[in-house]
């Protein structure tokens, strides 16, 4: 990356907690993004695809953040199916899903299950990228098992006009905890025509511009829960910095924004406190010193005992 152009920044997909309702509020508070992948489709049991599965993915609640959509098909009649809807949708890019670890998914060879079987991947993209409408990048691991994976697979992606290459510097069978791998992320840089995204444990400025130094060439960036745990880091690793007060001003608000948009939308307390439980595991990171109140928020059954946790959490952060 040349020292005078910004860093390209995309939020990483999360499923279950960066739906268009979480990137259009945390849009309306923070600054510093480029882009959003959305969480993965669920593939479906038949090619047509209900309304309902791609409510999230309507053009007129994604106007915040320009967002591509992401596939974990790997039959090429509902990755098609389903790629040429969201292109009728206005999308023209898409992306397919090589990373996720979760065993029920790589069991069934979707998601990082997938890497160990290159001549699979190769067949796909055989099979639809002729017919697909929309252009189509991909986000994987460095492999399921071994790091080796990712480097038999990439030079056989090299043919395939795909628009570019997320890595995940970490293997499938980590899930999502363990040391990211950057030398093994190096050597796929030598291997691969594609446009690479570095992803994993960006977690601070720091870290961000180590990663920049040691990868000259990577101009794309891609955050998950570091920007949870601190959403103002693209606006920080961007060359924004706010100061203590004005944060903490900003962190309320869009946690009280946030609160009522999902309040509208989940029904019953339980699905409200269980999405906001999820987004707190990382959030409570944003509020130095209030760790030993995150217990408040993951034991509170009413949103009484939540809004009491919120205000003790946010109370000593100040
Ligand atoms: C709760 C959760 C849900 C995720 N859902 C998706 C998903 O739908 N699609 C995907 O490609 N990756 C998914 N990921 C992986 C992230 O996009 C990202 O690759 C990973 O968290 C590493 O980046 P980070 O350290 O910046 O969070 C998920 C990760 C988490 C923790």
């Amino acid at each position: 990356m040349s020292e005078s152009l910004q860093p390209e920044l995309i939020m990483a997909p999360l499923k279950g907690i960066t739906d268009a309702l979480f990137r259009r509020v945390y849009a309306a508070h923070f600054s510093g993004l480029d882009g959003a992948v959305a969480p993965f489709i669920n593939p479906q049991s038949t090619a047509v695809f209900a309304d309902k599965v791609l409510a999230d993915l309507q053009p007129e609640a994604n106007t915040s953040l320009p967002v591509t959509p992401q596939l974990l098909n790997t039959d090429a009649t509902g990755f098609l199916a389903l790629g040429n809807r969201l292109f009728e949708l206005g999308y023209r890019d898409i992306n397919w899903n090589l990373g996720c670890p979760v065993r029920m998914v790589a069991k069934k060879r979707r998601g990082s299950g997938l890497l160990p079987y290159p001549d699979a991947i190769v067949a796909l993209l055989e099979a639809v990228l002729p017919e697909l409408k929309p252009c189509l990048s991909i986000k994987m691991r460095l492999g399921y098992h071994d790091a080796r994976e990712s480097l038999a697979l990439l030079p056989r992606l090299d043919p395939f006009p795909l628009t570019g290459i997320t890595i995940h510097a970490r293997l499938g069978s980590q899930l999502y905890s363990g040391q990211t791998d950057p030398d093994a992320f190096a050597r796929c840089c030598y291997l691969t025509r594609h446009r690479l995204t570095y992803n994993g444990d960006i977690t601070s400025r720091q870290v961000f511009h180590e990663l920049a130094g040691r990868f000259p060439a990577v101009e794309r960036w891609m955050i998950g829960r570091g920007l949870l745990a601190n959403p103002f880091l693209p606006a920080e690793i961007k060359g924004e910095v706010a100061s203590g007060p004005a944060r903490l001003v900003s962190l309320a608000a869009f946690h009280d924004e946030l609160f009522l948009a999902l309040k509208d939308r989940l029904s019953g307390p339980g699905h409200l406190l269980g999405r906001l439980k999820q987004i707190w595991i990382y959030f409570i990171d944003a509020f130095p010193g209030a760790h030993r109140h995150l217990k408040k928020i993951t034991r509170a059954t009413s949103e009484h005992a939540y809004h009491e946790a919120v205000q003790a959490i946010v109370g000593t952060a100040e």
